[in-house]
């Protein structure tokens, strides 16, 4: 199980975009986060995903709080989650090719080259990325195909929990559904827990087993609507 317990997070401590804040994702489960921008979802994701430190609160996986954020996270626990996000062009080097792009988690765990290239090939697979598209650089491919290269990535570490942040919302209707068949073979595989924050409603109910809408986590927001 993943859950939030009472999370108060932000970029300025005397003003936090987060504040008190729970939540859990089940075993498996899907959970939709729903909400207008600007409200603090993509905070709340990187807290989830351990990439951003809360000024209050814990995350609990698997019954263990968290130990660290960021780099000072321990590695088991920073692996236990694969993340992508809205933009699939601030979080990819550009020098890179995408095969280079999606094998990094398993170049920065030091696993061989012969490794690395077997999981390549098996995820880009499964994203649907040729080899002539796996062999070109971020500002040789359309922000779809990048994406599909960013969930590859995240997939690398065989996650137990996936947290995607307005994952599609800057793609079409066709890549959206082949992004999202993606995520659920992978989570019929493995078991993996999901959390999809995002601001289309139809797609998460469609996507989720529930979204939870920001204003019922945040009862202040609701009163004052
Ligand atoms: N690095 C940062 N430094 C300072 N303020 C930030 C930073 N990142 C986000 N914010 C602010 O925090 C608030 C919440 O941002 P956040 O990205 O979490 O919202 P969101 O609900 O995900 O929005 P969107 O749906 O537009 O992505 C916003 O007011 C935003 O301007």
């Amino acid at each position: 199980m993943l859950e939030l317990r009472g999370i108060t997070a932000g970029y300025d401590p005397r003003d936090p975009v987060v504040r008190d804040v729970s939540l859990t994702v089940a075993d498996g489960e899907a959970v939709g986060l729903l909400g207008p921008s600007g409200c603090g979802k993509s905070t709340l994701a990187r807290v989830a995903a351990l990439l951003h430190r809360p000024t209050a609160g814990t995350v609990v996986i698997d019954g263990e709080p968290a130990r660290g954020w960021r780099h000072r996270a321990p590695r088991e626990q920073r692996t236990a989650f694969g993340v992508v996000f809205q933009q699939p062009r601030q979080s990819a080097d550009p020098r890179l090719r995408l095969r280079e792009v999606i094998a990094e988690p398993l170049r920065a765990a030091g696993r061989s080259r012969a490794e690395a290239a077997a999981r390549v090939d098996e995820l880009a697979a499964a994203v649907g990325l040729s080899e002539e598209l796996l062999a070109r650089r971020p500002h040789e491919v359309s922000d779809g195909q990048l994406q599909r290269a960013c969930l590859a990535r995240a997939l690398v570490p065989r996650p137990r929990w996936l947290i995607c942040d307005e994952m599609t919302a800057m793609l079409d209707a066709s890549t959206t559904a082949a992004l999202v068949a993606v995520v659920e073979d992978y989570r019929r595989e493995s078991g993996a827990g999901l959390l999809a924050v995002g601001h289309d409603a139809a797609l998460l109910d469609r996507w989720c087993d529930r979204t939870i809408r920001w204003d019922s986590l945040v009862p202040d927001t609701a009163d004052a609507s």
